[in-house]
């Protein structure tokens, strides 16, 4: 049976701490993560004094999960909060600001999320070139990457340089195929984001939604991280997400990834406006033969197993990749993978959401 975050959370929760009260009511976990056998999360304490005080409550911790059928590993890292910064600074993944619920973004009419159960499937890829069908259908669109573990916007909408701050405070988005852009991997120096908590993660997801000027936009597109964490929290704390796209291959594993990926929009009360298959059908450049090197259809009959819409099937072609590669997006020119787009774009506005 997989391991949930309720088990780890109730296994945690009557841990007693050195100073009394127990570690579920002291609110000092951050970033869980259940993966597999791998149980990770941080542990939030005052100081480095407070650390050391604490090494046996993480050592209970770990011999507890270590107990509970099905975990393999447990990380576990001590971190003190950032101390509040005195003047308004640019600096992303400072802890968030309070916030009583989502609060809509000035100016955005919807805001759509493109997730996926894991890496590699292509998220990014149809995030970009969504974008980019829709600006060709004429609506007004903005894509924010918050991939924040491969940030790969910048590489296929063929952006780079940091955004500009006229005032310290607010942050001029970069524009690009007729797409408004805004990375978080373009305010961050490499490697930087790795290290980050849940509530810095919060708190760069809060300055990317409300400190970019996003401007007048129909819709927005997000590129989230693979998988379920704390980013995907995060958006759907902070933001009225209008619904939320889940990309899968044709492969059954990643279809199980995706229908976790799926149950989170749920617990997170986002609707699921659909699933799309990428790297559905290969056409030879050559012959013009039809191929399905991943299987073929499984999205479709998974997403009526599971009452979702189907909104297409996108071709696996090398041109999607050189096009990723080379910042200009399939999209933009024409052919089968462009008008598969073009008809997913329609899909959504016609849908009233985009
Ligand atoms: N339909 C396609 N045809 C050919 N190549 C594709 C297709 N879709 C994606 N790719 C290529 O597959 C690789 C992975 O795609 P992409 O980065 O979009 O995946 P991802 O799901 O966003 O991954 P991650 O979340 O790990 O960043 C890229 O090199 C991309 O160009």
């Amino acid at each position: 049976m997989p391991i949930t975050r309720e088990a780890v959370l109730g296994e945690l929760a009557p841990i007693v701490l050195p100073g009394g009260g127990t570690l579920g009511a002291a609110d000092l976990i951050r970033a869980l993560v259940v993966e597999d056998g791998l149980v990770r999360f941080v542990l939030e304490v005052a100081d480095a004094e407070a650390a050391r005080a604490m090494a046996p409550v993480e050592a209970e911790a770990r011999a507890r999960l270590m107990r509970l059928p099905g975990v393999e590993k447990v990380q576990v890292v001590m971190t003190a909060p950032t101390k509040p910064q005195a003047a308004p600074t640019l600096k992303v993944g400072g802890h968030p600001t309070p916030q009583a619920g989502p609060q809509p973004i000035p100016g955005v009419r919807h805001i759509i999320a493109v997730g996926s159960g894991k890496g590699g499937v292509g998220k990014s890829t149809v995030t970009s070139n969504l974008a980019v069908a829709l600006a060709r259908a004429g609506r007004r669109v903005g894509l924010l990457d918050a991939d924040i573990y491969g940030p790969s916007q910048p590489r296929m909408m063929g952006i780079s340089g940091r955004p500009a701050s006229p005032d310290g405070q607010r942050i001029e988005p970069l524009h690009a195929h007729g797409v408004t852009v805004m990375s978080i991997g373009l305010m961050l120096k490499e490697g930087e984001a790795v290290v980050w908590r849940g509530p810095m993660l919060m708190g760069a997801m809060q300055q990317m939604l409300q400190q970019v000027m996003w401007g007048e936009l129909d819709v927005l597109l997000i590129d989230l991280p693979p998988g379920t964490g704390d980013v995907q929290l995060s958006l759907c704390q902070k933001a009225p997400v209008s619904g939320a796209i889940i990309v899968s291959t044709p492969q059954d594993v990643a279809l199980l990834d995706a229908r976790r990926a799926i149950d989170m929009f749920g617990k997170l009360k986002t609707p699921v406006l659909g699933l799309v298959e990428n790297m559905s059908t290969y056409i030879c450049p050559n012959c013009g033969h039809e191929a399905h090197p991943f299987g073929h259809g499984g999205v479709a009959v998974e997403a009526e197993t599971l009452g979702l819409p189907f909104l297409g099937e996108l071709p696996l072609e090398l041109e999607v990749r050189l096009g990723g590669d080379s910042g200009r997006p399939v999209a933009l020119g024409e052919g089968p993978t462009s008008e598969a787009y073009a008809r997913l774009a329609d899909r959504l506005v016609k849908g009233g959401i985009a």
